[in-house]
C-alpha cells in the first residue's frame, strides 16, 4: 500500500514537471473544487481565465488546467504581453452548479496567491461570476465596465479571430475578404456567436453547431433575416462539411486522429484553446494541405484586453494590438512556408525566443523592478 502511494506521488510531480505551481482549491461550503495552474512567470505574474466544465475526473481537470496554462505562457509571449501563463478550472456544470458563493471562494484562493495569478472569464464563466470573485480579491480582471473593468473580453477575442481569418484568406486566396466564403463553426458561445454574426453580415455562408439547443435557437432568432446563409448541423457533422475554413470555438482536443480524416476544408482557424489533441497533428494537417493558424495567436484578443486593463483601460490601444494579429499570423504562415516547418513549430520557436530574451533581462538586478505589476 505504501509503495503504491509513493508511486502516485512521483507520477503527480512528473505530470506537473513543467509547471511552477499547482493549487488545489476546496471549499466545502460552496462546493468549489478548483485547480489553479501556474505554468511560467518569466514574463510576469500569471494571467489566464477560469474555465468551468463538468470534468469527468480530477485527472481530466488537472490535465486541462496544465495544458491551458502552458498555452497562456505561449500566448503572452507571442502577443508581447508582459505576463506569464496561468489558468484555473472549476469542476462543475456551468448550467447547474454555479453560485455567487462559489466565485467568492475562488476569489479568496486567488487572493491567497498575492498577485502571482490574475484571472477572469473563460469557457463556462461570465463577467457576472467575477463580480463576486472581485469582492474577495483585486486580482480579477475582465469584469463589467460599470465595476471598473474593461468589459466583455470575448469582443476583442472575436475581433482577433476575424483578423486571423482575413490573414488566412489573404495567404490562401490572395484576397482577404470574408465575403462569399464558407465557414464551419463549432460552438456558438460568447466568441463563436459574435464571429458567426459578423461573418453573416460580411456575406459569408456558415455551418454551425452547438451542443446546447437553446444556444442555437437564440442564435437563429438573432439572425432571422440571414436564414438562407446558415445551415445547422449535428455534432460530428461539422467535421465533414465542405467549407473553406473550420472554426473550433468550443472545446479543445478536437483536431485528432479521428477528426483529421473527416476534414474537408483548406484551413483551421478558431478561438478554442488547445485545438490540437497533441502537436504532432500539426504535421497531419500539413500533409492534408490544411493550413493551421495556431490557436494561441489567433485567440489572443481577450488576453490583450485583460492585460491592458491592468495598466488602466484604453480601448484604442487594445484595438491596435488586436489588429496586429493580422500581420503576426500572415508573417507566421510565410515563415513556416519558407522554413518548410509547420505553423506550430514556427510559433513555438518565436515563443522560445521571447522567453529567452526576457530570461536574460531578468538577470539584471534593480531594487524595485516592474512597478507596472504593482496592481492597485
Ligand atoms: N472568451 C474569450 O474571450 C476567449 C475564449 N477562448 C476559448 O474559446 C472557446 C470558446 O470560449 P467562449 O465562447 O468564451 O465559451 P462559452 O462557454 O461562452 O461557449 C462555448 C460554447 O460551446 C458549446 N459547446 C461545448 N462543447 C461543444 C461541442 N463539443 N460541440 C459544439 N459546441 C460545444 C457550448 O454549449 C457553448 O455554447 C474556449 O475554448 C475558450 O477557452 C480563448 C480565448 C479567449
Ligand atoms: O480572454 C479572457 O478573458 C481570458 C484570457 C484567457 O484565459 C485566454 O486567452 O484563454
Amino acid at each position: 500500500m505504501k509503495q503504491v502511494e509513493q508511486l502516485q506521488e512521483v507520477d503527480l510531480f512528473q505530470k506537473i514537471a513543467n509547471h511552477e505551481q499547482v493549487v488545489f482549491c476546496n471549499d466545502r461550503q460552496s462546493g468549489l473544487k478548483a485547480i489553479i495552474a501556474i505554468h511560467n512567470t518569466t514574463l510576469g505574474p500569471a494571467l489566464g481565465g477560469t474555465r468551468m466544465y463538468p470534468y469527468s475526473s480530477v485527472q481530466e481537470a488537472l490535465e486541462d488546467a496544465l495544458r491551458l496554462s502552458e498555452g497562456m505562457t505561449a500566448k503572452c509571449a507571442i502577443s508581447d504581453v508582459d505576463f506569464g501563463g496561468g489558468k484555473a478550472v472549476i469542476i462543475g456544470d456551468p448550467n447547474k452548479d454555479k453560485s455567487p458563493a462559489m466565485f467568492r471562494a475562488l476569489g479568496q484562493f486567488v487572493d491567497s496567491l498575492n498577485g502571482r495569478f490574475i484571472t477572469g472569464t473563460d469557457m463556462g464563466t461570465t463577467m457576472n461570476d467575477f463580480i463576486h470573485a472581485a469582492k474577495e480579491t483585486k486580482f480579477i480582471n475582465g469584469i463589467p465596465e460599470s465595476f471598473g473593468g474593461s468589459g466583455d473580453s470575448s469582443i476583442p477575442t472575436a475581433k482577433g479571430i476575424l483578423y486571423a481569418l482575413k490573414a488566412t484568406n489573404q495567404f490562401l486566396f490572395h484576397n482577404n475578404s470574408l465575403h462569399g466564403r464558407v465557414y464551419a463553426i463549432q460552438g456558438l458561445g460568447k466568441v463563436g456567436r459574435k464571429i458567426a454574426v459578423h461573418l453573416l453580415e460580411a456575406g459569408a455562408f456558415v455551418y454551425v453547431t452547438d451542443t446546447n439547443e437553446s444556444v442555437i435557437k437564440s442564435f437563429l432568432n438573432e439572425v432571422r433575416d440571414k436564414q438562407q446563409c446558415i445551415q445547422v448541423v449535428s455534432g460530428e457533422e461539422i467535421y465533414r462539411v465542405h467549407a473553406d475554413i473550420f472554426m473550433p470555438c468550443a472545446i479543445g482536443g478536437i483536431i485528432n486522429e479521428k477528426t483529421i480524416p473527416l476534414l474537408n476544408v483548406k484551413a483551421v482557424v478558431g478561438s478554442a484553446n488547445n485545438q490540437l489533441a497533441c502537436d504532432k497533428y500539426a504535421g497531419s494537417l500539413t500533409e492534408k494541405e490544411i493550413l493551421y493558424a495556431p490557436d494561441y495567436i489567433v485567440n489572443a484578443g481577450g488576453l490583450i484586453q485583460i492585460a491592458d486593463e491592468l495598466y488602466g483601460v484604453n480601448r484604442e490601444r487594445v484595438l491596435e494590438k488586436v489588429a496586429s494579429i493580422y500581420d503576426t499570423i500572415l508573417q507566421l504562415f510565410k515563415d513556416a512556408q519558407d522554413a518548410n516547418i509547420t505553423t506550430v513549430e514556427a510559433a513555438r520557436r518565436e515563443c522560445e525566443r521571447m522567453l529567452d530574451e526576457q530570461q536574460h533581462r531578468n538577470n539584471f538586478y534593480s531594487r524595485s523592478r516592474r512597478p507596472k505589476w504593482d496592481i492597485k
